[in-house]
């Protein structure tokens, strides 16, 4: 059963205006990339992606539209996926010499990190990673597609595969206006830790896993 409310919100999300700042090279493990750098007009919040290869002309771009995840992206967290997904779609990319990852600032699904260690801490006590937001009055998923949207548009980016397991990202982007042709799945870093955490994305957050 999928965990309707809180999860779909059915009217279409903010439009997040954010300005280009900078942009530079990013050498890394997985190949060269131009980082990026984006500041929400209204907040300052920021936001980076990374672009490898002519993104503009061609074939859809192969695109990972990524949130923040600090324990897994930088601490090597093995509580949840994100650190695995990351290096797996910036290996796709340099395989094939072009592609575009949207790092969105949104920790903890938008709830930030702070109410992220919250939640795992009420995780350690048997709730799973739905009931533990919901418990602390918080919503299950507070990330907003709009910006990722308004991140590409100012790269002329327009259609994408989309690197992810989550149905709900790929109808967000195309209701947002990215022309999302196909879904390229990123099923890695599962471990013993993980195990219940991802079987609880398949069954109440519709991840296909
Ligand atoms: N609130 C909360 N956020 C979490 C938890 N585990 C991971 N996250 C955050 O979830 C975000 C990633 O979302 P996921 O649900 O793993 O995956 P997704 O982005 O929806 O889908 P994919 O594209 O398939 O990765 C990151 O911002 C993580 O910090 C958790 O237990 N509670
Ligand atoms: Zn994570």
């Amino acid at each position: 059963m999928i965990y309707q409310p809180e999860i779909k919100p059915n009217q279409p999300q903010n439009d997040i205006e954010v300005r280009h700042v900078a942009t530079c090279r990013l050498p890394t493990e997985w190949g060269e990339f131009q980082m990026h750098g984006f500041e929400e007009v209204i907040s300052g919040q920021d936001h980076v992606a990374l672009t490898m290869g002519d993104v503009n002309h061609g074939e859809p771009v192969l695109t990972r539209v990524h949130s923040e995840c600090l324990t897994g992206d930088a601490l090597f967290s093995q509580r949840c996926d994100c650190g695995p997904q990351l290096q797996a779609a910036m290996q796709a990319i340099q395989a094939q010499g072009r592609g575009c990852i949207v790092y969105l600032r949104q920790e903890g699904r938008g709830i930030g990190l702070i109410n992220k260690i919250r939640a795992y801490q009420l995780q350690d006590q048997g709730m799973d990673t739905v009931e533990a937001n919901v418990a602390l009055g918080l919503p299950v998923d507070a990330r907003n597609f709009v910006l990722a949207r308004n991140i590409l548009r100012f790269l002329h980016i327009t259609d994408i595969t989309l690197m992810t397991n989550n149905p709900q990202k790929v109808e967000t982007l195309q209701d947002a206006g990215i022309n999302v042709v196909a879904r390229e799945p990123l099923i890695v870093g599962l471990n013993r830790e993980n195990e219940a955490y991802l079987q609880t994305k398949h069954d109440k957050l519709g991840h296909m896993l």
